[in-house]
C-alpha cells in the first residue's frame, strides 16, 4: 500500500476491511422511501422511520416536529416478509404483554428500480428470521375441545391460528372427539403431507399422538419425519414448558413457527401384554398418588397435587417394590458435568444428530441404550425383552432388588414436570437415558420437606436423600397387593379421606396403588421400561437442551 505525501496512513485501517464493511452495510440496509430504512442488525430488524411525533408539542410554525423513530424487532419474532409488485410487507409477533404476542405488520412502498435489491434483502431477512428452522411448516392441528376447561378452541382461534397464518404455515384443524381419538388420527396420518402434529391440549394428547405414530407400519420413519408439539391448552403443559419455556398459547405458537427439529428419546413400556410409548415420565409412589389419587380434591385446584404430596410426605408413606436397573451413571457431579458439556457445546445441527450406531455421549460409561437402528417397519425391537421375560442376564443390569421403604420412584425424560418444577434438571432430549429419582419414604419429615422446597431452584437433585441416576432401562414390580404402607399420621389422614395410604381405609373397596405414565393412570402391576434413543421428534427453541436451565 502506498501513501500519498501529506496523507496520514492509519496503520489500523485496512482498506479491504473498510470496503467489506461498506458492502455489509449496503447489503443490510434497505432504504424504503425517502424517510425510512430497514436494517438487518445482529439479532433484530432495525426500523428507522421518520414520523410525526404526535406526543411532542407543536413547534413555532404550529406543526408537529418531524423526528426519526427507531424500533427493533427481534428476528425471532419475524413471522414472514413478502414483496409484492411494489410493496414490502413484514408480519411479526408483537408483544402486547409479558405473556401474549399478537400479529402485527409494517409495510412500505418499494420503487420499481429498487425491486431487485429489495428481493434479495427480503430473502436475507427470512434467512435471519428462520435460521435452521423450516419455513412454512405444514401443521396438522388437533384441538381437545375439553382442554383448558373448554377454552382450548377459543385459545386456538384467538392466540394461535393468526400466528400460524401470518407465518404462511399450511394448517388443517381437527377436534378430538373422544378419548383415544388422537391415537387413531396419528396412526392414519399421511406423514408425507405434514411436518408437524400440534396438540392444543395438555400432555395427554401428545402421548396419544406418539403412540398413534408408533402403530404405523413404518413407525420409526414416521416418528422421525413428523414433529409432535404441544400448544399449551391443558392442566398439565409440561411438554411446552420444556420445549418452548412457556405455557402461553400465543408464545408457544411463535416457538412452533421458529422451532428446531429435535430428536427425542421415547420409552417403550411393557406391562401385561401391552407395549406403549412414553415421552415424559413414569412414576410409582408419592408422585403418582399425589397426581392421580387426589381426584376427590379437585376443588382445591392446582394446590391439590401439593397438598396430596405433603400429606403423603408427612405420613411417611412407603411403596414397597422390587427394582432392576440398567444403570448408566449414578454420580451426580458427573451427570451435571455431562449436562453442562452438552448445553455449552456448539455441535452439529440437531437434525444431523439423530442417533446412529457410532454416536456416544460423554457421560455414558458404556454404550447404554444401544441406539436402535430404525427398522423399516414398526417400532424398533426391544433389546431387553418385555416384563414377561426373564430379566436380562447382561452384566449391565442389576438384579431385581428389594426397595422395602421406597417412597418415590420418578423417571423423567424431560426436565420440568410442571411450571417451576424442574425435577430432572439434567435431563437431555436424546441422551438415550431416563433420569431416575428415588427416595426412601422413611427419611425424616424435615429433610423430605427440604427436598420438596428445593425443587423450584433446581437443587432438589442435590439433596442427600435423593438418589439421581441415569438409566437406559429398568423393571419395577410393586410388592404384594400394592397397598401403600402409611405411617401413623398417614393412617390418621386416610380416615379423613385425604390419602396418605390405604391402611387407614382411605380407599375403601379399591386397595390399589397408582402408577402414572405421562400423567395417565395404568394398572398397578409391574412394568419394564426401555429407552429408544432419539426415536421421536419434537420442535424446540434450542435444538439440544430443554428450556429453563437450572444446572449451575
Ligand atoms: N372429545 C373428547 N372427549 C373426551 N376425551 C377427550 C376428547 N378429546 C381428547 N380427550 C382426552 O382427554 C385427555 C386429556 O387430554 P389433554 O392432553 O388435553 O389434557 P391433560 O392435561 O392430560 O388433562 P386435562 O384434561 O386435565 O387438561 C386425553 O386422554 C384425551 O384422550
Amino acid at each position: 500500500m502506498t501513501t500519498a505525501p501529506g496523507e496520514h496512513a492509519n496503520p489500523f485501517s485496512d482498506p479491504d476491511l473498510a470496503e467489506d464493511q461498506r458492502e455489509f452495510v449496503a447489503e443490510s440496509t434497505l432504504s424504503v422511501g425517502r424517510d425510512a430504512s430497514l436494517t438487518l442488525g445482529t439479532d433484530t430488524l432495525i426500523v428507522l422511520d421518520e414520523a410525526f411525533a404526535r406526543r411532542e408539542p407543536l413547534n413555532c410554525c404550529g406543526l408537529f416536529p418531524r423526528s426519526k423513530t427507531t424500533r427493533a424487532i427481534p428476528f425471532f419474532n419475524i413471522l414472514w416478509a413478502e414483496l409484492s409488485d411494489f410493496e414490502l410487507t413484514i408480519h411479526h409477533a408483537h408483544p402486547v404483554s409479558k405473556n401474549i404476542v399478537r400479529v402485527a405488520f409494517i409495510n412500505y412502498n418499494i420503487e420499481k428500480t429498487d425491486r431487485a435489491l429489495a428481493a434479495s434483502w427480503t430473502e436475507r431477512l427470512l434467512d435471519r428470521a428462520y435460521g435452521a428452522s423450516q419455513r412454512r411448516k405444514r401443521i396438522k392441528v388437533l384441538v381437545n375441545p375439553f382442554g383448558g376447561k373448554g377454552s382450548a378452541p377459543k385459545w386456538y382461534m384467538r392466540d394461535i391460528e393468526p400466528i400460524f397464518a401470518a407465518a404462511r404455515c399450511e394448517i388443517d384443524v381437527e377436534r378430538t372427539q373422544y378419548n383415544g381419538h388422537a391415537v387413531e388420527i396419528a396412526e392414519n396420518l399421511d406423514v408425507n403431507s405434514w411436518d408437524v402434529v400440534a396438540c392444543c391440549s395438555g400432555d395427554g394428547v401428545p402421548h396419544e399422538v406418539f403412540n398413534g405414530l408408533g402403530k404405523k407400519k413404518d413407525a420409526a420413519q414416521a416418528l422421525a419425519d413428523v414433529a409432535v408439539v404441544q400448544l399449551p391448552c391443558g392442566t398439565g403443559n409440561a411438554m411446552s414448558w420444556n420445549l418452548n419455556g412457556t405455557d402461553s398459547p400465543s408464545l408457544a405458537a411463535l416457538c412452533i413457527v421458529k422451532g428446531l427439529k429435535t430428536p427425542l428419546d421415547l420409552v417403550s413400556i411393557t406391562q401385561g401384554d401391552r407395549r406403549t410409548l412414553s415421552f415424559l415420565s413414569q412414576s410409582v409412589g408419592i408422585i403418582a398418588e399425589s397426581d392421580l389419587g387426589t381426584e376427590n380434591l379437585r376443588w382445591m385446584g392446582s394446590a391439590r397435587f401439593t397438598f396430596g404430596f405433603l400429606v403423603r410426605l408427612v405420613g411417611k408413606t412407603t411403596y414397597p417394590c422390587d427394582i432392576a436397573l440398567q444403570l448408566e451413571n449414578d454420580d451426580k457431579s458427573i451427570i451435571k458435568a455431562a449436562y453442562r458439556q452438552e448445553r455449552d457445546s456448539t455441535g452439529p445441527s440437531p437434525s444431523s444428530r439423530r442417533p446412529d450406531p457410532v454416536h456416544h455421549h460423554p457421560h455414558q460409561h458404556s454404550n447404554p441404550a444401544q441406539p436402535a437402528p430404525h427398522s423399516a417397519a414398526g417400532l424398533p425391537p426391544l433389546r431387553h425383552g418385555t416384563i414377561n421375560d426373564t430379566l436380562p442376564s447382561s452384566p449391565s443390569w442389576s438384579a431385581l432388588s428389594p426397595y422395602p421403604h421406597l417412597g418415590n420412584f420418578y423417571a423423567g425424560n424431560m426436565s420440568y414436570m410442571a411450571a417451576s418444577t424442574p425435577i430432572f434438571p439434567c435431563a437431555l432430549p436424546s441422551d438415550g437415558c431416563l433420569d431416575l429419582v428415588t427416595m426412601d419414604g422413611t427419611i425424616s419429615r424435615l429433610s423430605a420437606l427440604r427436598s420438596f422446597l428445593a425443587v423450584e431452584t433446581g437443587r432438589f437433585m442435590d439433596g442427600e436423600n435423593v438418589s439421581y441416576r441415569k438409566v437406559a432401562a429398568y423393571r419395577i414390580v410393586p410388592r404384594g397387593s400394592g397397598r401403600p404402607q402409611a405411617g401413623r399420621f398417614g393412617r390418621w389422614m386416610g380416615r379423613w379421606g385425604v390419602g396418605g395410604g390405604s391402611a387407614g381405609g382411605a380407599r375403601q373397596g379399591k386397595e390399589e396403588g397408582y402408577i402414572s405414565i405421562d400423567g395417565e393412570r395404568v394398572p398397578f402391576e409391574g412394568f419394564q421400561a426401555e429407552v429408544h434413543r432419539g426415536l421421536g421428534t419434537v420442535l424446540s427453541r434450542s435444538g439440544k437442551v430443554y428450556e429453563g436451565d437450572m444446572v449451575h
